[in-house]
């Protein structure tokens, strides 16, 4: 089941754009005079050209024609020249914007609590720090320069068109209630099904990251078919919401179109009444339609970048619906600022479900003292990897406790349980970077030799000395491969050199070969001594040296007791063992 994440509301949004504003206001200032300043020269031009019409047919010399060419010419140059100016520092603001809201997205996102992230799938996070930031960015840089600039022109023709001829400027009203009406109408109807596009081709992202990443079990389970269709049923879902966007913009854009030539009509009958009484010369008249043409642009983009800021309210509502999740290290539960009391596990009456309708764990109860080795055996399905989840501070159990003597894990500071507690499963990550670094990730740093011990431990240093550049070599995406079973053995050099207290290890040696892997586990019975080990097994055999064994079914733990006790006990503990000895 997917838990979305959410969506901020409309207040959080203004208080980020206010907020931001604030901040940046002189930046802003000087990107919004230029702006301003280009507009109006761009706005002389049309003035010199109508007076350069009514000299002529006035009767006018050469030299005076020559010079209004000129300074049409150097209106012109002047104008591309401050807008030049205003489009680079609007990019400069943009660049600065983009890279604060990268980053805090990326802040907040990291500190997210795992389960949360997985509950919302990784998908749609990915697609809100990519898409969603790129959306944000490409609005900051261009909505408010053009919005302005579109703004001013507006305001200024109009103005110059009243001044020139108020009678003939009359003729703009005929559009306002087209497009009024139709704007009204479009707008209300456009953010919800905007909402809903970004939405939908998150899960298309979502989608087709699954099917990336798990391509090899899709083949191997022949699940290629089940995944075609889930993606064409995603797909399908975004198509209908751009089906739609489409559809009311088909219904919009008509009615704009039309408001930007009816004042041009009407300019022309009042003019053309207006010739003929007297009222007004034929270069006033070329000079109102010239503006009234002049305006249909600015008014087209003003309204495409209504468009385009309903585009970027949905991303920043995205981008800072993830700042509403409680991070890992600040949720409700108050944090003890690191004091723990003791270091034994107790495990009292956890219950824990990943859907509200189905518990998984059905009230445990553990303990183990600090430093001793806990195994924990049974069959598919019976909670082993999801008490692991609890006891490594991922997921928090829905009632009951698990904690360290009286502190609940889930209340450690994120820092400290990182450091404290680690959690190894089968599929280990590499990055991609040298394995120097891959190593020394927890911790971030380690001598020559605490490397090369860990190394050696784990059975990887002949691997590591054929290496072409050794520690240095880089591994992972884009660098020198590295097979699943050598990624486990890495993983669990990474674990020595964090030295936590406590280590839950979920079958996490079992893509190694049954030789390497008891090696491995007789060398790690003796590094890790002293620590408390968790040990999620699927070989029985590193059961018999554990202080306790624990046999899970069904999200209870059935059997508890040494290797010895249980076999003593001869239930199912024994049963399972009987049947491992067989196989080996
Ligand atoms: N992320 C999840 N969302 C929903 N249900 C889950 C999730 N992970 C596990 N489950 C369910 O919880 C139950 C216990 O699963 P869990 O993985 O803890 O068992 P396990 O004993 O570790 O099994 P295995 O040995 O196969 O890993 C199973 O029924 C499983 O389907």
């Amino acid at each position: 089941m997917t838990t979305k994440l959410p969506l901020a509301d409309g207040t959080a949004v203004r208080r980020w754009v206010w907020r931001t504003l604030l901040v940046h206001r002189r930046r802003f200032a000087a990107m919004m005079l230029l702006f301003g300043l280009a507009t109006l020269v761009g706005l002389i031009g049309p003035q010199v050209l109508g007076n350069l019409v009514d000299s002529v047919i006035t009767g006018t010399t050469t030299g005076h024609v020559d010079l209004l060419a000129a300074a049409f010419l150097v209106v012109l140059v002047t104008q591309a020249l401050l807008a030049r100016s205003a489009r680079l520092r609007a990019t400069m603001l943009g660049e600065h914007l983009l890279a604060e809201s990268r980053e805090s997205m990326v802040g907040h996102a990291l500190r997210l609590p795992l389960g949360t992230v997985e509950a919302a799938g990784t998908g749609d996070l990915l697609s809100r720090a990519t898409t969603d930031v790129d959306r944000l960015d490409y609005t900051i840089r261009n909505a408010a320069p053009e919005i302005t600039t579109a703004l001013i022109t507006i305001l200024l023709t109009g103005a110059a068109m009243i001044v020139t001829s108020p009678l003939l400027a009359c003729g703009m009203l005929v559009a306002v209630p087209l497009m009024v009406l139709s704007t009204r109408w479009y707008l209300p109807r456009s953010l919800p099904n905007i909402q809903q596009i970004a939405e939908s081709w998150s899960e298309v992202q979502s989608s087709t990251h699954e099917s990336v990443e798990g391509a090899r079990t899709i083949a191997a389970l022949r699940l290629a078919g089940r995944r075609t269709a889930r993606n064409e049923q995603v797909l399908g879902r975004a198509l209908d919401a751009e089906k739609r966007h489409r559809f009311l913009l088909t219904a919009w854009l008509p009615c704009l179109e039309l408001s930007y030539v009816l004042p041009i009509g009407a300019i022309l009958l009042i003019g053309g009444w207006a010739y003929q009484s007297g009222f007004a010369e034929l270069g006033t008249i070329i000079t109102v339609v010239l503006y009234a043409q002049a305006m249909s642009n600015p008014f087209d983009e003003l309204f495409m970048w209504l468009e385009e800021l309903q585009t970027g309210h949905t991303a920043l509502q995205r981008i800072l619906g993830v700042r509403e999740v409680p991070a890992a290290d600040d949720g409700d539960a108050p944090r003890r600022n690191g004091e723990t009391t003791g270091r034994d596990l107790l495990i009292r009456d956890a219950r824990f479900s990943y859907r509200q309708d189905r518990e998984v764990l059905h009230g445990v109860d553990l303990t183990v003292p600090a430093g001793q080795r806990l195994v924990i055996v049974g069959p598919s399905g019976a909670g082993k990897s999801t008490l692991g989840r609890l006891i490594a501070g991922i997921s928090r159990p829905d009632s009951g406790s698990v904690a360290f003597g009286s502190t609940e894990i889930t209340e450690l500071p994120a820092e400290q349980l990182r450091r404290e507690v680690v959690l190894l499963t089968q599929e280990q990550h590499v990055f991609a970077c040298t394995l120097r670094d891959n190593l020394t990730l927890p911790d971030g740093e380690a001598s020559e030799d605490q490397l090369t011990d860990a190394l050696k431990s784990v059975g990887l240093l002949e691997w590591v000395e054929a290496l072409p550049d050794g520690l240095d070599t880089v591994l992972g995406a884009g660098g020198h491969a590295v097979p699943a079973a050598r990624a486990q053995q890495l993983a669990l050099a990474r674990v020595l050199l964090a030295d936590p207290h406590t280590v839950v290890l979920d079958e996490a040696t079992s893509l190694l070969d049954n030789a390497t892997s008891r090696e491995l586990e007789r060398a790690l019975s003796t590094l890790l001594a002293g620590r408390t080990v968790i040990a999620i097994a699927h070989r029985l055999h590193t059961a018999r040296n554990a202080d306790q064994v624990a046999v899970m079914a069904d999200g209870r733990i059935v059997e508890l007791g040494s290797h010895a006790e249980l076999l003593a006990a001869d239930g199912s503990y024994a049963r399972l063992y009987r049947v491992a000895q067989r196989r080996f």
